[in-house]
């Protein structure tokens, strides 16, 4: 099980979501859940198949005001500032701080170069071009990807592997500088050696930003994340650090579906 390497910022909480519901018109998808995420650790969130966990973790960086017909209520902070009303953060701006990563790999079809180039296009972060191209070469080396892509810059992203252009996406992820990277079952469209090479890189990021991953292996969650969280129809049942939910579980749903009973 990894180790939240950096006690101090473990104890900090990065985010926190008190009573956050979610309706897909009439349906309540989402019943009201409170979660805290600290800060430089990775949790999971784990549960049956439409138990709502892309939908809570879509609602971290406002995901879901792009899908027609989702509403959410409730409280979201990042850092202490309200992620939702009227003094919430600007979503542009969110999304910035609060990147993510889809489960299958989508980058845009420009070259490898101008994938990770975008979010720093987009938001002007950088002075010229050697400074655009060391955010570029920083972001690939962080998302492990530099060395097998270095001479090939100006090739298209879509050309990579399917490991290759997930790692491509971690890294556009990472070249706005962000502080929360939500991954939604980033590695359910990969093989065995690209699912690893994900994991290790997601236990690198852990040191440095907060993750949130939604995974439906359990063994990757236990490998991975240091709390996990364990939803049910549309509600937060249990959390706690990982080693405890796979080992001690205290509620009976959570040892049904970590025993394989249902799910
Ligand atoms: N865009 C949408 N429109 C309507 N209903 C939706 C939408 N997205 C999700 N839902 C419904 O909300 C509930 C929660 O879905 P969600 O995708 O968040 O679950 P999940 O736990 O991530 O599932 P999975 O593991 O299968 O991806 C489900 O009943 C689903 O059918």
């Amino acid at each position: 099980m990894a180790e939240a390497v950096d006690q101090g910022a473990a104890d900090e909480t990065k985010m926190t979501a008190r009573a956050v519901k979610v309706h897909y018109g009439d349906k309540l998808a989402l019943k009201g859940v409170d979660l805290d995420i600290p800060a430089g650790q990775v949790t999971a969130l784990i549960g049956p198949s439409g138990c709502g966990k892309s939908t809570f973790l879509r609602c971290l960086n406002r995901m879901n005001d792009t899908i027609a017909g989702a509403r959410v209520s409730g409280d979201i902070t990042l850092d202490g500032e309200a992620v939702y009303g009227p003094a919430g953060i600007d979503p542009v701006l969110l999304r910035m701080r609060v990147g993510i990563v889809f489960q299958k790999p989508n980058p845009f079809p420009k070259t490898i170069y101008e994938n990770v180039a975008f979010g720093p296009r987009i938001h002007a972060l950088f002075k010229d071009k050697t400074h655009l191209d060391q955010i570029v070469e920083t972001a690939l080396e962080k998302a492990g990807l530099w060395h097998e892509v270095k001479d090939r810059l100006h090739e298209l992203g879509t050309g990579l592997s399917g490991g290759q252009q997930q790692r491509l996406c971690i890294a556009r992820a990472i070249a706005v500088n962000p502080e929360v990277i939500l991954m939604d079952e980033p590695c359910s469209a990969l093989d065995p050696i690209a699912t690893a090479k994900v994991e290790e890189l997601m236990d690198e990021l852990h040191e440095r930003y907060t993750l949130v991953i939604v995974t439906h292996s359990m063994q990757q969650a236990a490998r991975v994340s240091q709390q996990t969280a364990f939803f049910h129809l549309g509600e937060l049942i249990e959390i706690g650090p990982t080693e405890q939910i796979f080992t001690a579980p205290r509620h009976q749903l959570t040892q049904g579906y970590i025993t394989g009973r249902f799910g």
